[in-house]
C-alpha cells in the first residue's frame, strides 16, 4: 500500500493552520498558515461604527471557511501527494467559542435581520463579559449543591457556554429566540464540511457541562436559574453527543471543490486544540503534563480516576484518550501579556533597538533579559491580565507589577512577566499534584516553546520540574490528523485507536530542559511571595481589582462608549 496521509487543521486565536501528515512517522510533509482576514473583533463590529464593550472578543465564521479554501490546497499542491492517499481529516479549535445558528445550520451573523446585533456574532472563548451570568451560575449551583461542579474545580467559567448563551438571553432575547442552536465552532466547521451537525464529546464534557453518564444539568437546576432557560439541553443544545474520533460523515461534493479533497474523505468530529496536542506528543498515559503554550496556556493531564481539584477547568471521562480522565486546566492569557507588553509598554528606542540588531522586539528583549539571574530585577507580577482562570477561576482579576524603580528596564519587566506566567503554571501543577493527580513532568508545545528558550528554562526552574518539547510545529494539528485518520478506520490505512496512532505519529525533541538547582532555590523563594500575592488579590482579601474595574465600567457608560443592549 502506498503512504498514507492526513490532514489535521488546528484554529488557534489569530489564523488557521493546516498540516498534512505521513501516517507512517508523523511527518509533516506541508503546512500552511491562513490568519483570520478579521482577526479577534473586540474593539466593533466589522463595516459598522458599532462599538464593543471591554471584555467583548467576537469572530466573523467565514474566516474558519477561508482557512480551508486557502490553506488545504496549498498543501496538496507543495507536497504533491495524491488526494487519493489522503485517507481523512481532523481540526481542532479554540474553546468555547461558540455561534448561534439557524435552522438551515447558517450563522445568525449572515442574516441582514441580525448581522448588527453583536450577540449573533462567533463569540471566541476569551469573550469575557459574561462574568456576571457565570457568577450567578455558581452561586446557585453552590446553593443547590449541583454534584457537577466538583468536576469543574467549583466554578463554571464565564468563558464556557450556559454563560455565554445566558448572556445572550438576557441582552438579546430576540437572538437567542432566533438561534435555532448554539453550537461550538469547531462542531460548526465540521458541519460545514460533511453536512453532518454532531456534537463532540470534548467540548460538550468540557465547556458545556455534559458528563457521559449523567448527560447536561438538570432541567430543575436551569429553571432555577433562568425559567426562560429550562428546556435548553432540549432544544438549543439538542443533538447527539459523541466521542472523540468518529466519523462525522464525509467531505461533500461542494467542498471538495473548494479544498481539492476527494468528495467523501472521512472527517473526524470536532476538537479542542489543546486537547489534541495531548496524543501528538505521545502523552496516553498518568502523570504527564502537557502545557499548550501560545495565547494563553492550557494544561492537559491524564489520570485513572475522577479527582476534584481547586480551580481546574474540568475532568472528562474520555474528555482526551478513550478509557482516561482528562484534566484540564489553564491560564487565560500567557503569549498574550508579551504581546500587550510589546506593543504598548516599551519605548521606541527598543524597538529601534531591536530592529538594528535584526531581531523582533521579544527576541530582543529575551536575549536582554537572560542576562539576569532569578530575582535580579527586583520584580514580581501578578499574570492575570486577562483574567485568571485557574486556580482562582476569576476574569475580574487584573495584572499587577510589584518592585518597580527609577532603574527599571524594559527587559527586566519583560522577565518579570514570563517569570509571573510560570508562577501561574506552578499553582496549577501543585493544585493537581497535592490532590492526587500526580504531575511528574511537563511537556511543552505550541508557538511559545519554539520562539523563546529562557521562557521553557524559566518554566523548568519555576515547576522544578524536566519538561519534554515537542518536535512539531504544528502539535495540535498533527493531534486532529490522528483523529482524522481514526475517523478514517484501520482498513483504509489509518487508525482504530488514538494510542496507537501517537505510538506511531507522535513527535518529541530529545533534548530536554532540566531545571538549573540554583534558580530552583531562588524561584522557591519568589513563589512564596507570588502566593501571598496572589492569595491576597486573588481570594477577596483585597477587592481593589474589582472596584477598579467596576469604576473602569462607570465611566465608559458614563460617556456612552460600550455596546449596552436596550
Ligand atoms: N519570542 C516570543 N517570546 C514570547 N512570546 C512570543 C514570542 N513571539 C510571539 N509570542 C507570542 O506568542 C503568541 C502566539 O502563540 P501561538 O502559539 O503562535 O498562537 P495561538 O495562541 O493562536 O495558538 C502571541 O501571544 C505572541 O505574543
Ligand atoms: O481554552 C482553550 C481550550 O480549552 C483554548 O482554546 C484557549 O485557551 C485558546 O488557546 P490558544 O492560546 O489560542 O492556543
Amino acid at each position: 500500500m502506498s503512504t498514507k496521509y492526513a490532514i489535521g487543521v488546528d484554529y488557534g486565536t489569530e489564523s488557521g493552520r493546516v498540516v498534512l501528515v505521513s501516517l507512517a512517522n508523523g511527518e509533516e510533509v506541508a503546512d500552511h498558515v491562513t490568519p483570520y482576514p478579521h482577526g479577534v473583533i473586540d474593539e466593533r463590529l466589522p463595516g459598522t461604527t458599532i462599538e464593543l464593550g471591554h471584555e467583548w472578543a467576537l469572530q466573523h465564521p467565514n474566516d474558519y471557511i477561508e482557512v480551508l479554501e486557502q490553506s488545504i490546497p496549498a498543501v496538496i499542491n507543495s507536497s504533491r501527494v495524491d488526494p487519493e492517499d489522503i485517507i481523512g481529516l481532523g481540526i481542532d479549535f479554540t474553546a468555547c467559542t461558540m455561534l448561534p445558528i439557524d435552522e438551515n445550520g447558517l450563522p445568525l451573523s449572515f442574516s441582514d435581520s441580525w448581522k448588527n446585533d453583536p450577540h449573533s456574532w462567533v463569540k471566541l472563548w476569551k469573550h469575557h463579559a459574561a462574568q456576571d451570568k457565570a457568577n450567578q451560575l455558581n452561586v446557585m449551583a453552590e446553593q443547590r449543591g449541583e454534584e457537577f461542579l466538583n468536576r469543574y474545580g467549583g466554578k463554571i467559567s464565564s468563558e464556557w457556554m450556559i454563560a455565554k448563551i445566558w448572556q445572550i438571553l438576557d441582552e438579546a432575547p430576540e437572538i437567542y429566540q432566533a438561534a435555532d442552536q448554539f453550537v461550538e465552532a469547531t462542531d460548526w466547521v465540521i458541519s460545514q464540511m460533511t453536512g453532518t451537525l454532531l456534537r463532540n464529546s470534548c467540548t460538550a464534557g468540557y465547556k458545556s457541562i455534559w458528563h457521559k453518564q449523567e448527560g447536561y444539568p438538570s432541567k430543575d437546576f436551569f429553571q432555577a436559574l433562568d425559567p426562560r432557560l429550562a428546556d435548553i439541553t432540549d432544544t438549543k443544545l439538542r443533538g447527539d453527543v459523541v466521542s472523540l474520533g468518529t466519523k462525522a460523515g464525509g467531505v461533500t461534493k461542494e467542498m471538495a471543490k473548494r479544498t481539492g479533497l476527494l468528495e467523501g474523505t472521512p472527517v473526524a468530529v470536532g476538537n479542542v486544540d489543546a486537547h489534541a496536542a495531548v496524543p501528538a506528543v505521545g502523552v496516553t498515559s498518568p502523570g504527564k503534563m502537557v502545557m499548550a503554550m501560545g495565547t494563553s496556556i492550557c494544561h492537559l493531564l491524564l489520570g485513572d480516576e475522577e479527582k476534584h481539584v481547586e480551580g481546574m477547568c474540568g475532568v472528562v471521562e474520555d474528555g482526551i484518550i478513550p478509557g482516561l480522565y482528562g484534566y484540564e486546566a489553564g491560564q487565560s492569557a500567557v503569549g498574550d501579556i508579551f504581546a500587550w507588553y510589546v506593543d504598548y509598554g516599551i519605548p521606541p528606542s527598543v524597538k529601534g533597538a531591536a530592529h538594528e540588531r535584526g531581531l523582533n522586539v521579544h527576541q530582543y528583549l529575551e536575549e536582554k533579559a537572560s542576562n539576569y539571574r532569578p530575582g535580579e530585577t527586583g520584580l514580581l507580577a501578578l499574570d492575570w491580565w486577562n483574567g485568571n482562570r485557574s486556580v482562582l477561576v476569576d476574569t475580574e482579576l487584573s495584572g499587577l507589577l510589584i518592585g518597580a524603580t527609577l532603574q527599571t528596564r524594559p527587559e527586566e519587566i519583560y522577565r518579570a512577566l514570563i517569570e509571573a506566567t510560570a508562577f501561574g503554571t506552578r499553582k496549577i501543577v501543585d493544585a493537581f499534584h497535592h490532590n492526587g493527580v500526580p504531575v511528574e513532568e511537563l511537556y511543552a508545545c505550541g508557538g511559545l516553546p519554539q520562539k523563546n528558550k529562557l521562557l521553557l528554562q524559566i518554566y523548568a526552574d519555576v515547576t522544578n520540574r524536566t519538561i519534554k518539547v515537542a518536535d512539531s510545529k504544528q502539535t495540535p494539528a498533527l493531534g486532529a490528523a490522528m483523529f482524522g485518520a481514526i475517523a478514517a478506520g484501520k482498513e483504509r490505512g489509518g487508525f482504530d485507536h488514538v494510542v496507537a496512532a501517537a505510538e506511531q505519529m507522535a513527535r518529541i525533541k530529545e533534548e530536554t530542559v532540566e531545571p538549573i538547582p540554583e534558580h530552583v532555590e531562588i524561584y522557591e523563594e519568589l513563589y512564596k511571595e507570588y502566593s501571598t500575592l496572589h492569595d491576597y488579590f486573588g481570594r477577596g482579601d483585597n477587592q481593589v481589582m474589582k472596584r477598579l474595574k467596576a469604576l473602569r465600567n462607570s465611566a465608559d457608560m458614563g460617556k456612552g462608549n460600550v455596546y449596552v443592549k436596550n
